[in-house]
């Protein structure tokens, strides 16, 4: 088996040590021809996987965190990496509306596998494959994966062209990895506690000063809604939409990669609905009777085909964690069985966790 082991040095749990333990439990492999590079900088991953096939390698394995695994899978299936870096100064809707959706994707089977390793902050789309967050741990199940030859296809989803694996979205989520870059950028560490922090203040900017979002969706099975003046909207292609420390962020349960795009948004921030709303987006609340009380405020679609999501003035929008620039309007869509990736084939379900433990959880990781 050839593999190409892409490892990104400025993901936040990068170090010399964690790579010397990976790589000890994957060069003992039988039959595997490593090579191993490092990115140098930004969309670095892209350059190193555009055009591979599986005659050049059997597998592409990420070190990295989400960015990292954006850039490569953009840099396999061909995504447009410069449209997004030129789309910082764009927000001329009539443009992004008459965007091409992208070339064609190639087969599955032209392409190597994928697999990643978490060295990330969030590692949302390793984990909710049901990688553990230790790098080491994660290759450790990696070797078991790549000796037996488990993989899966899964679905991925494009934005204008280009590819994202966890989630997009501007509003509330966009304003947050705004400020973690602005804060990281001063020299503080990505904790799962400076996110928290920096959420909480990203909330309260809304609710003085809501985004009003409109979603145009169309589901998997042809369904279609239309809705307006959101404050709050989430697209996501993972289940849990994304972590804080332990805490799964789960946004759309019913959600996997074996489906379309899951979308969550809240009606309203304030009083009682906002913050039983809030809770629910903090992994709380999935019993019945929670789910009742929230059902009016939230919007839901678990498979969708097909979004457009529009901002009456242009936003930060964010795609897999990372900043793409400002729009007032992006068109989102699912492409089914997009990639193989070596992964466990039991899906993870974070949602069913009682009450008791997600509290557990959230204590023993402070
Ligand atoms: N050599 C490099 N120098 C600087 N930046 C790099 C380099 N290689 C890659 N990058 C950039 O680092 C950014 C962050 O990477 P990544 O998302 O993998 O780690 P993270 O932010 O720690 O994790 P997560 O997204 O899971 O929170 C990516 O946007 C990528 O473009």
């Amino acid at each position: 088996m050839r593999a190409l082991l892409i490892t990104n040095p400025n993901s936040t749990g990068q170090r010399p040590e964690v790579m010397r333990q990976v790589l000890a439990h994957l060069l003992p492999l039988p039959g595997l021809r490593l090579k191993s590079v490092f990115t140098h900088y930004p969309q670095h991953a892209v350059e190193l996987c555009a055009g591979l096939t599986r005659a050049d390698y059997d597998v592409v394995i990420g070190v990295g965190g989400d960015g990292t695994l954006n850039e490569i899978i953009n840099g396999l299936l061909g995504g447009d990496a410069a449209g997004s870096e030129g789309a910082a100064d764009d927000t001329d809707p009539t443009r992004i509306a008459e965007a091409e959706p992208g070339a064609p994707a190639p087969e599955p089977a032209e392409l190597p596998a994928l697999a990643l390793l978490p060295t990330g902050s969030a590692n949302v789309f390793a984990r909710a494959l049901g990688f553990p967050q230790d790098p080491v741990a994660a290759a450790e199940l990696l070797a078991r994966l790549l000796r037996e030859d488990l993989r899966r296809t899964i679905h991925l989803a494009r934005w204008n062209g280009n590819w994202f694996g966890v989630n997009a979205g501007f509003g509330i989520d966009a304003d947050v990895i705004a400020r973690m870059e602005r804060a990281r950028s001063r020299g503080f560490a990505a904790t799962p506690l400076l996110y928290l922090t920096t959420s909480l203040l990203a909330w309260n900017r809304i609710r003085r000063d809501p985004p009003q979002i409109s979603v145009r969706a169309t589901s998997v099975d042809g369904g279609e809604m239309e809705l307006d003046d959101l404050p709050l909207l989430f697209a996501s292609n993972t289940n849990p939409w994304t972590f804080l420390g332990p805490l799964p962020v789960v946004t759309n349960p019913a959600n996997s990669f074996d489906r379309g795009l899951g979308l969550f948004g809240l009606t309203h921030l304030d009083g009682v609905g906002g913050v039983a709303g809030m809770l629910h987006l903090l992994g709380m609340g999935h019993s019945r009777w929670f789910e009742r009380f929230i059902e009016k405020r939230t919007v839901r679609v678990d498979d969708a085909a097909d979004l457009t999501l529009r901002s009456v003035r242009p936003r930060n929008f964010q795609v897999d964690g990372e900043l793409a620039g400002e729009f007032d309007e992006i068109r989102l869509h699912t492409v089914p069985d997009a990639i193989e990736v070596f992964a466990p084939r039991e899906e993870t379900r974070f949602s069913d966790r009682p009450l008791r433990q997600v509290l557990r959880d959230f204590l023993r990781w402070h």
